[in-house]
């Protein structure tokens, strides 16, 4: 079996005594792209934060196929809204730095570098490989932070609003280069975003997170026309998007 799939079963989460999620519950198959849609503050990132590890559930648990969480190859890795590159690096070695952690870069410099140089020609900046992130744009920025997230072979890519720095045509394209990137490597990709467009775009079934403590109160599977479908059935409603 391939990994990747994941199981949240009835989560609630605390920061001190103010609940945060409540009674969250979630089946999100291996290679599934899956999206979680809420306004600000309804604890979008706490989700994201519990599926990478680094918060644990005040109640309730998370495995990942059919496991506890650990930080092995393949764990999760989190994709944040801003590109978070070593400016002092360049992209080859801002993406070498999870290879550096796994011990890899010690152990075959070339193997390494060559995988970082691979995924940065993935990612479209074949190029510009040796550029410092100050002499990147933004959307380029973002892309070596793909690559570097992709360099630890992870299972499962979790997205917290990666795209919101950046203009409608960069992320247009980006969102789309992510998903081929995800279905070729077969790997399971969970967006959190207030946006209804990175949603449409990045998911297939999207699950609507609102209420205080946040509770999923909907879940839609997209057909052929996502962002209208989604459109209509949040009109009117103040507590999403
Ligand atoms: N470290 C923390 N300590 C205490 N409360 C926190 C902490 N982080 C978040 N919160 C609170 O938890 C709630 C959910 O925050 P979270 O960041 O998960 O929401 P979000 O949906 O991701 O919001 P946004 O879209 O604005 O990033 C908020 O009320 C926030 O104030």
């Amino acid at each position: 079996m391939r990994p990747g799939q994941i199981s949240v079963n009835h989560v609630s989460f605390y920061y001190g005594h103010e609940a945060v999620l409540s009674d969250i519950s979630l089946d999100i198959g291996t290679g599934e792209h899956i999206a979680v849609l809420g306004r600000s503050g309804a604890g979008k990132s706490t989700l994201l934060h519990l599926l990478a590890g680094l918060l644990q559930p005040s109640r309730g648990s998370i495995a990942i196929d059919g496991g506890a969480l650990n930080n092995e190859i393949g764990h999760p890795v989190l994709m944040f809204q801003r590109p978070a590159l070593l400016p002092w690096l360049s992209a080859r070695d801002n993406v070498l730095l999870p290879l550096h952690f796994a011990n890899a870069v010690r152990l075959d410099r070339a193997a390494a570098t060559a995988k970082a140089d691979g995924l940065i020609a993935q990612v479209g900046l074949g190029e510009r490989a040796d550029a410092l992130p100050t002499h990147l744009s933004g959307g380029q920025q973002q892309r070596v932070a793909l690559a570097r997230a992709l360099a630890s072979d992870p299972a499962v890519l979790l997205l917290d609003e990666p795209f919101s720095a950046l203009d409608q045509d960069t992320r247009a394209v980006l969102r789309s280069d992510i998903r081929a990137l995800a279905r070729a490597r077969g790997m399971t990709l969970v967006t959190v975003t207030h946006d209804l467009s990175d949603a449409a775009a990045l998911a297939d079934r999207i699950f609507v997170l609102a209420g205080a403590p946040g509770r999923i109160e909907r879940e839609v599977v997209l057909g052929d026309n996502p962002e209208d479908e989604l459109r209509a059935y949040f009109a009117g409603r103040r507590d999403a998007a």
